[in-house]
């Protein structure tokens, strides 16, 4: 040990990497001037992030401004997208923490969550009263009004921040499980597991800022090393959070127009390309060996008069009518479409001939008996797929052939095809 400890070399302090000196001011003399503080680019990345978000809110603004839904979810989101971009915006200085406009802040960017969990709502049809939301805002400025009489007042603020963004977010999960998943299965949950790992951390956050204080390296008032990391989390959520809103929005508008391709504007009946689509489904299930399905070609008995008598007007009111009195008397699986001026085509799957004459009988006297300002009644003819119908024209033609007949007979009566 000792001769080891002998022959050790004795080591050298490691030198101190030499401090750099502080700039002299040019042209003077003696000992240097004091550092100048160093410079942050806080406020400028604060500044951009809140203009990127001004972005979103003008884009949603244009868009609830064209397609006039400013109370709709389209306005909701400009709202919310326009209070987080100022409530960011007030965290840039001359403001210091704790100033009155940091304090709107806090409350703009509570509101804004909640703005944004109504525009959700919206969206899925629900339209939730404001006063939960002005009384939870209260309720958020009474505590941060009440956390400068405090010690950890600061941690207090965050933590209301956190925790009110949080609860929204929660609610808003709740709303994409219980109504987003039946038109969006996959989207929705997806969506929703995205806001609560959201939520999870802000409730974290929350509880740190109020057991530990609000100062760590992460914040959005630390020097600039510390805050890139936090602007592009938050950029990233808020394109995030965009995209949800954009996907939303895009999917209701496609299934609209899609809904309004296959539907008849004057009587809210399936158009002819719509009842097809549902022919052609039920007439392949059919011929692969699945349930058979009936048809009735309903036509009115002397529209043409109607309207020459009655005005267009009043021929328009009747083919309404009908076409209510049809879905009225029909099944959940039952489709009724407009086939072309006053004829409309009913599909009824997993029914027989017999049924079907049935039901054809019980529809005109539903028709004649609805209380129209014009006696109408309807000639209907009656089909049913059968083995051989290789073919759905088959079997509209046969259901053509009955009605034809049914006319032919003198009208107002049900004739059934034979196969
Ligand atoms: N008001 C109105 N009339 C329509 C519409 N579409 C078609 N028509 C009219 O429906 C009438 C159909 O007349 P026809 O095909 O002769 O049939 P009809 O008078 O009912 O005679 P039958 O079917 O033989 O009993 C025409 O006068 C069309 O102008 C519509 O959307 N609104």
């Amino acid at each position: 040990m000792r001769c080891c400890a002998g022959r050790r070399k004795t080591r050298r302090p490691p030198r101190r990497a030499r401090e750099p000196r502080a700039p002299r001011a040019p042209g003077t003399l003696g000992p240097p001037s004091q550092p100048p503080p160093p410079v942050t680019a806080q406020p400028l990345l604060i500044a951009l992030v809140s203009v990127q978000f001004l972005v979103h809110a003008l884009v949603w603004a244009m868009t609830a401004r064209m397609a006039r839904r400013w109370r709709e979810a389209e306005g909701h989101f400009a709202l919310f997208w326009f209070m987080l971009a100022t409530g960011l915006m007030l965290f840039v200085p001359p403001w210091d923490s704790g100033s009155a406009p940091r304090n709107l802040a806090d409350l703009l960017i509570i509101a804004a969550s909640m703005c944004e969990h109504r525009g959700l709502a919206l969206h899925w049809g629900r339209r939730l009263p404001l006063t939960p939301y002005a009384l939870g805002l209260a309720a958020a400025a009474g505590v941060v009004a009440a956390s400068f009489l405090m010690d950890n007042g600061h941690g207090l603020r965050v933590a209301v921040v956190c925790f009110g963004c949080a609860a929204m977010m929660a609610a808003s999960v709740r709303l994409m499980w219980r109504q987003g998943r039946a038109a969006t299965p996959i989207f929705a949950p997806v969506a929703a597991a995205g806001y609560t790992l959201l939520a999870a951390a802000l409730t974290v956050r929350g509880v740190q800022a109020l057991m530990v204080g609000a100062t760590t390296k992460i914040s959005i008032d630390a020097p600039v090393h510390a805050n890139i990391p936090l602007a592009i989390a938050v950029l990233f959520v808020g394109g995030l959070l965009n995209l949800v809103h954009i996907r939303l929005v895009l999917g209701r508008v496609l299934h609209r127009l899609g809904q309004q391709a296959q539907t008849d504007e004057l009587t809210g009946a399936l158009n002819r390309r719509g009842l097809l689509q549902h022919l052609e489904a039920v007439h392949a299930g059919a011929a692969s060996g699945q349930a058979g399905y009936a048809l009735l070609m309903v036509d009115i008995d002397h529209f043409k008069t109607i309207n020459d008598q009655h005005g267009h007007a009043e021929g328009d009111r009747v083919l309404k009518g009908v076409s209510a009195s049809l879905r009225k008397a029909l099944r959940a699986d039952d489709h009724v479409g407009r086939w072309g001026g006053e004829e409309f085509c009913v599909l009824l799957p997993h029914t027989t001939l017999h049924d079907a004459t049935l039901l054809a009988e019980r529809i005109a006297r539903r028709v004649s008996d609805d209380g129209q300002r014009v006696p109408v009644t309807v000639s209907i003819g009656v089909s049913v797929y059968t083995a051989g119908d290789t073919d759905l024209q088959a079997v509209l033609r046969r259901a053509d052939g009955a009605l034809y007949e049914a006319k032919a007979a003198g009208r107002d009566r049900v004739v059934a095809a034979l196969s």
